[in-house]
């Protein structure tokens, strides 16, 4: 008999969940203008990083589309700290701004804690100011009325919306960067979602078995392929977060932390592109409704 997770693995779309999220979020969009409330997403963006521009543009793409006011700050690679803290103060200060974030990574030599610190924290809308990681370390089983970091958001709304549940699944997350590894174990450790998390790193002894233990894998290295078919559970469920950009016949193109032949094991896989990315896009622009709806 065959299992149920053999054949290839199915396909956790984020785009086409993404577009829901942002159907969902227009009708909210509207509700607020209608009491006369306008959300504003700001972002500050410091350079010419040719993927940080698109990721920008991406964003305000985005907030056309739901119906949210956008206000596009970029500043030229040479601004100093102060000059980007003098733009972060502009925003906190304007109130068609409701939540802003700052395009990462900073120019070298910038101080990117100072200026994730130096944002008011209700108008984080990348949930990543130490206030609002701090009430997701102290809140474990009530209600969280502060943003959430978006990526790891994304992780469980894509998980969740095709029906699988991750009550009592171990889950393993490779990698210990900000934006994800470091916040994510936070919140699939909350009362309400209830996963067991073990998080992996450069320096983790024997990942393959740490990996091959897990109902569920959260790749978030920005390592091509680093997750292949042999460290993966038959059946597991797995999330390609990292990218990283690839040469392939000579020709540059993304490449995430799974390689080919996972989806032969994996029971759910998160396509990369078009799997979390999008999803991050969707619940930034959720963590800026939300704020607005706070006011
Ligand atoms: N302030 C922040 N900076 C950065 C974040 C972040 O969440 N906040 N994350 C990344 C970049 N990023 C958003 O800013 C981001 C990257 C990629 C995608 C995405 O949708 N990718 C597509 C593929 C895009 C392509 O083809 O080039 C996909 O996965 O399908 C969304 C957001 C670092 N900086």
């Amino acid at each position: 008999m065959r299992a149920p997770w053999e054949g290839k693995a199915r396909v956790l779309d984020g785009k086409a969940t993404a577009s829901q999220i942002k159907t969902e979020l227009r009708e909210r969009v509207e509700a607020l203008r209608a009491r006369g409330v306008v959300p504003g997403l700001g972002t500050i963006l410091v350079g010419d990083d040719p993927a940080s521009h698109t990721y920008v543009a991406g964003k305000h793409r985005d907030c056309q589309e739901v119906g949210i006011e956008s206000i596009r700050v970029d500043l030229p690679g040479e601004s100093t700290e102060a000059d980007i803290l003098a733009a972060v103060e502009r925003l906190n200060t304007d109130d068609a701004c409701t939540g802003y974030i700052v395009q990462l990574p900073l120019p070298n030599g910038v101080d990117t804690n100072r200026i994730l610190e130096a944002i008011d924290p209700a108008k984080d809308a990348d949930g990543l100011h130490p206030m609002n990681l701090g009430r997701l370390v102290l809140r474990v089983s009530e209600e969280i009325d502060s943003p959430l970091p978006c990526t790891p958001r994304a992780v469980i709304e894509l998980v969740e919306r095709a029906g699988i549940d991750l009550a009592g699944k171990d889950v393993v997350v490779v990698g210990r960067g900000v934006t994800v590894g470091r916040s994510i174990g936070l919140l699939l450790t909350r009362k309400y979602v209830n996963a067991t998390v073990t998080l992996c790193h450069t320096g983790t002894r024997d990942l393959a078995s740490k990996v091959r233990s897990a109902d569920v894998v959260v790749a978030a290295t920005g390592a091509a392929g680093i997750i292949t078919p042999d460290m993966v559970k038959p059946g597991a469920v797995v999330l390609d977060v990292g990218v990283s950009r690839v040469e392939v016949d000579g020709k540059a193109r993304l490449a995430g932390d799974v390689a080919d032949g996972v989806d032969e094991v994996a029971l759910a896989l998160s396509p990369n592109p078009g799997g979390v990315g999008p999803m991050t896009r969707a619940l930034l622009l959720a963590n800026v409704v939300e704020a607005a709806e706070r006011l």
